[in-house]
């Protein structure tokens, strides 16, 4: 929990930090709301903003809309002066909270603001056991592995795990084991001296130490070296790490959280994961079913993000049809729950009035065939499973007509609408999505690295997106979590990253 305080809160300021760093959340300070909007633009990140109710809240909240920067925002003023809170929560604030700083009140808002973010939707009994499951397992130290498809919701189990936790006031720190080069991992996890390698130009401490006495979620974990493996091994066995360069090790105090969507144990059989390690980790084994087993999550699940986006673009309510409700629950969603929730951000833009009805259901995967050959009981190209779908089910490049208000191009747009060049310098288009893509663009893109393509498409993407991650997450269809991996890795590397509210040359950390 990052915690952004803006002003100078009637003299309280220290008050309510160390009040708020108690529970847990990492708290930064600036005087003005200029310097609050430079400090996201750049971001810096912040879960939560607690500003002063003297300054202008309205064009605080306004510009946040307008760069489309999804935070909420708490007031906070002397006493109970009724008139400055009923305006604060006209211009938009969730809350009004009096000064001085009461230690319940910051713990509650604090709490609401991880939970709104990080709650698991379910309704279906399989995944209701799951969490019964994850509800014994959390308490003790003992390590979990969490297995799921992609986009099940591990990384949210891990979350939930650790809040359930007797380590729920310390830190949760999440590393991405499949989106670090394996050269920068070791130092990423275990830290290095100064000078231990050509460009360690001061000490670094790794996700261990920043861990310590709370939990450590090592996602996708199977993509991990055996090298590195064994280190990990001996970290958890000593509960010491060696960082690189040193020769001292450093006692840490941490519960280790994994995930994985291989079949681990194969990987085990096949040599690419120690055993060792596995049975190290595997001490309590929690596997979310996949959306598809669990048919009842579908629509509250996608109510849940109906609501949230439509909240997020300030469209009102919204409600689902039965015709769209139906092709929700008929899809194969082999996407899980990313996938929904995507569609259902997509359904919100592209809507019209107050109902979403099957025009606005854009399935993506629906070309993607069922593994084994099952299809949903709706076929992929039947104009009720997508009627935008082209043959084979693809979405064909420009196909509606976007309400006012609405931004569809950041979310549909094709790829000949952004303003990029896939190819090698001066060639233009390229057409990585299904449907129109021909030979030509992609003999433009021979003789390039993977790497070099996806991070131009990346980058592109960004920029079109204005830097705002989380609609360019949803056209490239990763992970918010990856992007940003990606996006610090390119930086690291020189690149220049749009920040958020930026379509160009900005240079940002990711
Ligand atoms: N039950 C749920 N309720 C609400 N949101 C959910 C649920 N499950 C997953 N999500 C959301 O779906 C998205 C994907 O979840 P998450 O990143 O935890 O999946 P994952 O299994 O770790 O994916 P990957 O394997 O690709 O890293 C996130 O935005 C998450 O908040």
């Amino acid at each position: 929990m990052r915690l952004l305080i803006v002003g100078t809160l009637e003299g309280y300021i220290t008050a309510a930090g160390k009040i708020a760093m108690k529970r847990g959340a990492k708290v930064s300070h600036t005087d003005s709301i200029e310097g609050a909007l430079n400090a996201l633009r750049a971001a810096a990140g912040a879960d939560l903003v607690m500003i002063d109710v003297k300054l202008d809240i309205a064009t605080f909240i306004d510009s946040l809309k307008a760069e489309r920067i999804t935070i909420p925002v708490v007031a906070c003023g002397i006493g109970t002066d009724a008139a400055a809170a009923v305006r604060a929560i006209r211009a938009g604030a969730k809350e009004y909270l009096p000064l001085p700083p009461n230690a319940e009140l910051i713990a509650a808002v604090l709490e609401a603001v991880a939970e709104e973010s990080h709650s698991i939707v379910c309704s279906d009994p399989a995944m209701i056991a799951t969490l019964r499951l994850a509800d014994q397992v959390a308490p003790s130290d003992a390590s979990v592995m969490i297995t799921g498809e992609s986009g099940t919701g591990k990384e949210l189990m891990a979350r939930y795990i650790h809040r359930k936790s007797r380590r729920s006031g310390e830190p949760f720190v999440a590393v991405n084991c499949a989106a670090i080069p394996e050269n920068l991992l070791e130092s990423e996890l275990f830290g290095h001296e100064k000078g231990a390698f050509t460009g360690a130009v001061a000490r670094r401490l790794g996700k261990f130490e920043e861990a310590n006495n709370g939990t450590l979620l090592l996602d996708e974990l199977s993509e991990m070296h055996p090298r590195l493996q064994a280190k990990l091994l001996r970290a958890i066995q000593e509960k010491e790490i060696d960082r690189i360069g040193s020769a001292q090790p450093v006692k840490i105090n941490v519960r280790i959280l994994a995930t994985s969507n291989r079949n681990l144990e194969s990987e085990v059989r096949s040599g690419n994961f120690r055993e060792d390690l596995y049975f190290r980790l595997n001490v309590f084994a929690v596997a979310i079913p996949a959306l598809r087993e669990r048919p009842a999550d579908i629509p509250m699940i996608a109510e849940h993000f109906l609501k949230k986006y439509a909240d997020a673009n300030g469209l009102g309510d919204k409600t689902l049809t039965d015709d769209a409700m139906l092709m929700l629950r008929a899809h194969h969603w082999r996407g899980n729950v990313r996938e929904l929730e995507n569609t259902m951000h997509r359904a919100v833009l592209l809507s019209r009035g107050e109902e979403v009805g099957p025009e606005a259901i854009m399935l993506t995967s629906q070309m993607l065939a069922p593994e084994g050959g099952g299809q949903s009981s709706i076929p992929a190209n039947s104009p009720v499973a997508n009627p935008f779908a082209g043959p084979g089910g693809t979405v064909p490049a420009a196909p509606y007509a976007p309400h006012p208000g609405a931004q569809p191009p950041l979310v549909v747009a094709p790829p000949t609408a952004l303003p990029t060049s896939y190819g090698p310098k001066g060639t233009k288009g390229g057409a990585p999505y299904g449907g129109g893509g021909g030979t030509t663009t992609l003999q433009g893109l021979i003789g390039r690295t993977v790497a070099d393509v996806e991070r131009d498409l990346i980058l592109e993407t960004l920029t079109h997106c204005l830097g705002n991650r989380t609609h360019a997450a949803n056209i490239l269809g990763i992970s918010i979590r990856t992007l940003r991996n990606k996006l610090k890795q390119y930086g690291d590397e020189g690149s220049p990253v749009p920040a958020p509210g930026e379509g160009g040359e900005q240079r940002a950390s990711a």
